[in-house]
């Protein structure tokens, strides 16, 4: 089902997560919606919990506290299974089992299994079916895990840094790939990636993690639209009181800060629209989530 009554495609409420052996929140208090029809970057410095995210909406872990639904339904339920596909970073393939094999598997394991987008992956890698997984370079053994988790013809595809080990010709044929199969199919997809230029024209949504907490989940173009690079003198930071500074830093006496705007600006800054990477580096570089503007702190006090 699609439209406005559709269930989103993730949506979690009080969702807390620890892995036993580490006695700590891995995640915390995680509130947030992906809506249908997006392609969403998820993005967050190492360990702030993109995967265990990830292994959460695929089933492969179950919530502590709270709730995650995916597509309306429990992870980890047929109806969840048969719906979503998620590609982990380990990539758990059969080594013994030629390339053929292993799409044959998909085959029988999944009814809406489509073998063309499945092949088509496999090909344009240059991977001869009757190769054995196991003499694949790590690069291959992506593509053919990619082509498994696409050949189920997923509605939800979460992808766990699928390009990590892929050439860069590799990397733009299979976002192409991946693209084409969002617009035809309507894939909701979901990628964890830590190459943000490729977030840029790729994803039209934002989830960025902060030490097991979502900090944003947005829209990306409403996130270009609201923030905002400004350079100029250091001395007058204090016209920035009221704006939500997300980082600065300064060099010399010039200062630049990406700013969410907060109403008119004060102060003689040059102004510049940044690009999504430069708001998603921002926002990892500062050492704690985004100050609010005063207003709003005294609204919430
Ligand atoms: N199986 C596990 N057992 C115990 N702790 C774990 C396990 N997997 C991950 N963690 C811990 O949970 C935290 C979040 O890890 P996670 O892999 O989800 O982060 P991430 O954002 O995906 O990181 P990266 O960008 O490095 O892949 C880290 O502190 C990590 O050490």
């Amino acid at each position: 089902m699609t439209g406005p009554d559709a269930p989103d495609a993730l949506r979690a409420t009080g969702l807390g997560f620890r892995y036993r052996a580490r006695g700590g929140w891995t995640l915390r208090d995680c509130e947030f919606t992906v809506p249908r029809g997006r392609i969403t970057a998820l993005v967050g410095r190492n360990g702030a919990g993109k995967s265990t995210l990830l292994h959460l909406a695929g089933g492969l872990l179950r919530p502590e506290t709270g709730e995650l639904q995916v597509l309306g339904t429990t992870p980890g339920t047929p109806q969840a299974r048969a719906r979503v596909a998620l590609l982990t970073q380990e990539k758990p393939l059969y080594p013994r089992f030629t390339v053929a094999d292993t799409l044959l598997l998909g085959r029988k394991l999944n009814s809406s299994w489509q073998q063309a987008p499945a092949e088509q992956i496999v090909r344009e890698g240059d991977i001869p079916l009757h190769a054995r997984v196991g003499e694949l370079s790590p690069g291959q053994r992506s593509r053919v895990a990619l082509a498994l988790a696409l050949g189920k013809r997923p509605e939800l595809l979460l992808l766990d840094e699928p390009m990590a080990d892929l050439d860069p010709l590799a990397r733009g044929e299979i976002m192409a790939t991946l693209m084409s199969e969002a617009a035809e199919h309507g894939t909701d997809i979901v990628l964890s990636s830590h190459v943000l230029p490729e977030m840029e024209q790729t994803c039209d949504w934002v989830l960025l993690m902060r030490d097991g907490r979502i900090e944003l989940s947005e829209d990306a173009d409403e996130l270009r639209e609201s923030h905002t690079v400004l350079t100029g003198h250091a001395d007058q930071d204090g016209a920035l009181a009221g704006q939500g500074v997300v980082h600065s830093r300064t060099s010399g006496r010039q200062m630049t800060a990406l700013v969410r705007r907060h109403g008119p600006l004060r102060g003689d800054w040059h102004v510049e629209r940044p690009r999504l990477e430069d708001i998603l580096i921002g926002y990892l570089q500062a050492d704690a989530p985004a100050r609010p503007a005063p207003a709003e702190r005294t609204e919430a006090a």
